[in-house]
């Protein structure tokens, strides 16, 4: 499921390059503003961070919500609190799209982050032509050469990577790279099964002083609660964020 989803985002881009060459994305990703820091927003702190997921529907749980106007949304994870909003550009399995992330971007002064299978360059302009500040690499669809140098690219257009993992093997490239905000997902993408324990057993694998994430699979504030033990400085949600009262999940979120 996960190198099929990389190949069909990667040939989705590649549909796009005809109409929009790489000189024109560059073009526009360079004219944007400067990113915002992102790694300031979910740095440490007395209370754990959320990261709020504007998400349509998945490979695992079909169709969640409709979400008409993401911009909205995305402004009410702001008033609710959020320290980020993540953005599926996804379009074939999560119905998302660039068109999203533009217009969440222009709609709330948080971290946006391009949440999607990247794999090339040209996905990456594209995300900070979007005005994204943030970009999802998912350490099990590249290998090291790849993460390095997208990686390198996402850094060098001022943008932050959060840099996925779903295994201590897969932390220690994390951490090879330097990368400074990590993210366990506790959903294995190949089977769907969710580990809510996994983050607890590979903690100890972040490198020092880098940002813990825990993705996926937070239904509850008992949930971010098990997480915040285990060493989470952030929390990644999707489903319980779209599918139920935002307000008011961000808040029991919050008071953990
Ligand atoms: O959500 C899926 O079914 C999925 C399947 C394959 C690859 C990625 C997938 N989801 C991306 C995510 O990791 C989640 O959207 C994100 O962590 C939020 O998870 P949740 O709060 O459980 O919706």
């Amino acid at each position: 499921m996960l190198s099929e989803l990389t190949a069909n985002a990667v040939a989705d881009a590649e549909a796009r390059r005809a109409d929009r060459p790489m000189t024109l994305v560059e073009a526009a990703a360079l004219a944007r503003p400067d990113a915002l820091d992102a790694l300031a927003a979910l740095a440490p702190a007395a209370h754990v961070k959320v990261i709020a997921e504007i998400k349509r529907s998945s490979p695992s749980r079909g169709s969640l919500a409709a979400i008409d106007d993401p911009a909205a949304l995305a402004r009410t994870y702001e008033l609710g609190g959020a320290s980020a909003i993540s953005v599926l550009t996804e379009g074939r399995k999560f119905g998302g799209s660039l068109a999203d992330l533009e217009s969440v971007r222009a709609a709330v002064s948080l971290p946006v982050l391009r949440k999607d299978f990247i794999a090339s360059a040209y996905q990456v302009f594209e995300a900070r032509a979007a005005g994204a500040d943030l970009v999802l690499l998912i350490v099990a669809a590249l290998d090291d050469a790849t993460l390095a140098e997208l990686y390198g690219l996402i850094t060098e257009l001022g943008m932050t990577a959060l840099v996925e993992t779903h295994s201590a093997e897969e932390l220690d490239r994390a951490a090879q790279l330097g990368a400074k905000l990590i993210g366990v997902n506790a959903r294995d993408l190949t089977t769907f099964e969710l580990d809510r324990d996994l983050f607890g057993r590979v903690a100890d694998r972040f490198p020092a002083g880098a940002i813990k994430v825990a993705e996926s699979a937070v239904l509850s504030a008992a949930d971010v609660a098990h997480y915040r033990a285990a060493g989470a400085d952030a929390v990644l949600v999707g489903e319980a964020l779209v599918t139920g009262d935002p307000i008011s999940n961000l808040s029991a979120f919050l008071a953990v």
